[in-house]
């Protein structure tokens, strides 16, 4: 007589990307968000001005600075960080909800937060680190995108040697070069992070069972 278990449960994990301005973590974080429906993007607070394209709510939520404060000192946020002159956090809630109810959670945020959240939560953290190509394309990506100004991209560009070096301590690392190559590695990394962490309570029954089929099946043989 065989047997079957079923699938394998798991518990939901942390997918952190970070990389400098323009190296592309957003575009790859919104490619994986629409073909991953169980996935839960972690929308920050930022005291940054909106951008033309960005939604409050659904990009960020744009808040005043008095605002971040509070809920800073109320403990409502995982992690927060200064970033570009502007200040960024995590709002725990959120996360504690989409992981209690066992789905993956992203974060795009960098790499003062990622380590925020390393000293809470590091076995079930995965983090990415994505690098352009050359300075040249991180330039012309920036520019590209046509969102922020010219000394705000100079700003960028010169907070972008600070934040490169902090790619040791990072899971994997991503040169972003061509977009899709990037995003079907970025889903490898997914996939293998994911089954490492399955349950593997009810591989042992199986094993215990398969055992037994196979004594049942070789004996007196
Ligand atoms: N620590 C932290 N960093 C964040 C958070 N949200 C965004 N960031 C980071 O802040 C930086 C600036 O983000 P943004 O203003 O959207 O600019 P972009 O990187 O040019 O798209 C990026 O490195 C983001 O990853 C957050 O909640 N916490
Ligand atoms: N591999 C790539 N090749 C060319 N352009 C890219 C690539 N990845 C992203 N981009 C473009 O570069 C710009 C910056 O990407 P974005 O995702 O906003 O970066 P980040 O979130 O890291 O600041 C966008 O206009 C995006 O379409």
């Amino acid at each position: 007589m065989s047997s079957t278990a079923s699938v394998p449960q798991r518990r939901g994990l942390l997918l952190i990307v970070s990389s400098p301005s323009g190296a592309g973590k957003t575009t790859l974080t919104r490619l994986l968000l629409a073909e991953d429906k169980s996935m839960h993007l972690s929308i920050s607070v930022t005291t940054r001005p909106r951008r033309g394209s960005e939604i409050d709510g659904v990009h960020y939520r744009f808040i005043d600075a008095g605002t971040f404060e509070t809920m800073r000192e109320r403990g409502e946020l995982l992690e927060s960080a200064k970033v570009h002159g502007n200040y960024y956090g995590t709002p725990a809630g959120p996360v504690e909800e989409a992981l209690a109810a066992g789905r993956d959670v992203l974060f795009d945020i960098d790499w003062q937060g990622t380590m925020q959240i390393y000293n809470k939560m590091r076995p079930d953290i995965v983090s990415v680190f994505v690098l352009p190509p050359s300075v040249a394309e991180l330039k012309a990506r920036l520019e590209r995108r046509a969102e922020d100004s010219a000394e705000i991209i100079l700003q960028r560009l010169q907070n972008a040697r600070v934040e490169i070096s902090h790619w040791t301590k990072y899971d994997y690392v991503l040169v972003n070069t061509d977009l899709q190559t990037t995003y079907a590695k970025l889903k490898e990394i997914l996939d293998v992070e994911r089954m490492k962490r399955q349950d593997k309570s009810q591989v042992g029954q199986l094993v215990d069972t398969l055992k037994a089929d196979l004594d049942a099946l070789t004996r007196g043989r």
